[in-house]
């Protein structure tokens, strides 16, 4: 895959705190990439990065096979940026700022076919301000389009939105990869990260933590689902831990949960033991694995410094 963004050790610190530190990772052309992370772990920061809307301490940013310190100009011209919906003038209607906006790039694209993809025909002449929050952000992200851009940046898209609105803008933001773009998004909802995403990053503390497609964050923690079963009592936590394939047990006093590396295995072997031992094992359920409880244990290991 031909890669779009690339860096190299990218650190930058605001006086004593490290916001980013020494973060190597490479984009390639037409992913959907997420950044996630909790508060303050450097996601906004990295991504201002990319965009050329803040220099690295030290380190490299490039984009588009350019340094982004000598062409920032040339790449801000291939790049499109979703604005916060407070830096548009709220007092202008919506073809106004569609057209004003257009007239800064050299290059734009066809803007009926951006009004088309975003809905936005009916709402041409209203004034930015009584539009819903669902509204603003497909105005936001049709200025962010407004230069047929090689490379979406988006940080936090759906922050705000309600639940259909939110999967209106996932629906958006697909239809863009079709259209080839390479999309970069920050988010704090994990759900987006899991439906949206072809690759995450997870931050903390400023450190690249991990990064891979979101099954394989979710295989980290065993087959990415679980055995769930009520306690049989007369078994212990280690007994659980030492069946076969277990890599990690959650032991509750009335529920037992294993994560398993092959939940087959695991499942038959637990049979067998309960033969022996007379364990009655009911309630048995498996439960899938989500991207939230990666992040949890991905960010908490992390937060306990291991
Ligand atoms: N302009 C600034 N001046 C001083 N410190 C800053 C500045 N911008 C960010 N920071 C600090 O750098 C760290 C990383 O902030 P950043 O905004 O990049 O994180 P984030 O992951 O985007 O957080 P959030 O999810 O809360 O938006 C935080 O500790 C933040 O307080």
């Amino acid at each position: 895959m031909e890669t779009v963004i690339r860096l190299d050790k990218v650190s930058k610190r605001y006086g004593s705190t490290l916001a980013v530190g020494d973060v190597s990772l490479q984009i390639g052309k037409g992913e959907i990439f997420g950044i996630v992370g909790p508060n303050g772990a450097g996601k906004t920061t990295l991504i201002e990065m990319m965009e050329g809307l803040r220099s690295a301490d030290s380190g490299t940013v490039k984009v588009l096979n350019k340094d982004i310190r000598s062409h920032s100009q040339q790449i801000k011209e291939r790049i499109g940026v979703l604005l916060q919906s407070t830096s548009i003038p709220g007092n202008a209607r919506v073809k106004e700022i569609l057209n004003v906006f257009s007239s800064f790039y050299d290059r734009t694209a066809d803007l009926e076919g951006i009004i088309r993809l975003l809905g936005l025909g009916d709402r041409l002449n209203s004034y930015f301000k009584s539009l819903s929050g669902g509204w603003k952000q497909r105005v936001s992200l049709a200025l962010a389009l407004i230069n047929d851009p090689d490379i979406v940046f988006l940080d936090e898209p759906s922050m705000g939105l309600d639940p259909v609105a939110r999967n209106q803008m996932w629906q958006m933001i697909k239809q863009l990869r079709e259209e080839g773009r390479t999309i970069v998004v920050t988010t704090h909802y994990m759900e987006e990260a899991e439906t949206l995403c072809d690759r995450v990053a997870v931050m903390s503390r400023g450190s690249l933590i991990a990064l891979d497609t979101p099954e394989n964050l979710i295989a980290l923690l065993g087959e990415g689902k679980r055995i769930s079963f009520r306690n049989p009592g007369r078994t212990s936590q280690k007994a659980m831990a030492e069946l076969t394939n277990v890599v990690h047990v959650e032991w509750e006093s009335g529920i037992i949960k294993l994560h398993s590396t092959d939940m087959d295995l695991t499942l038959q072997h637990l049979y067998r033991r309960a033969d022996e031992e007379k364990w009655v094992v009911r309630g048995l359920k498996l439960e899938e694995m989500s991207m939230n409880e990666v992040f949890s244990e991905l960010t908490e290991k992390q937060g306990r410094g291991a």
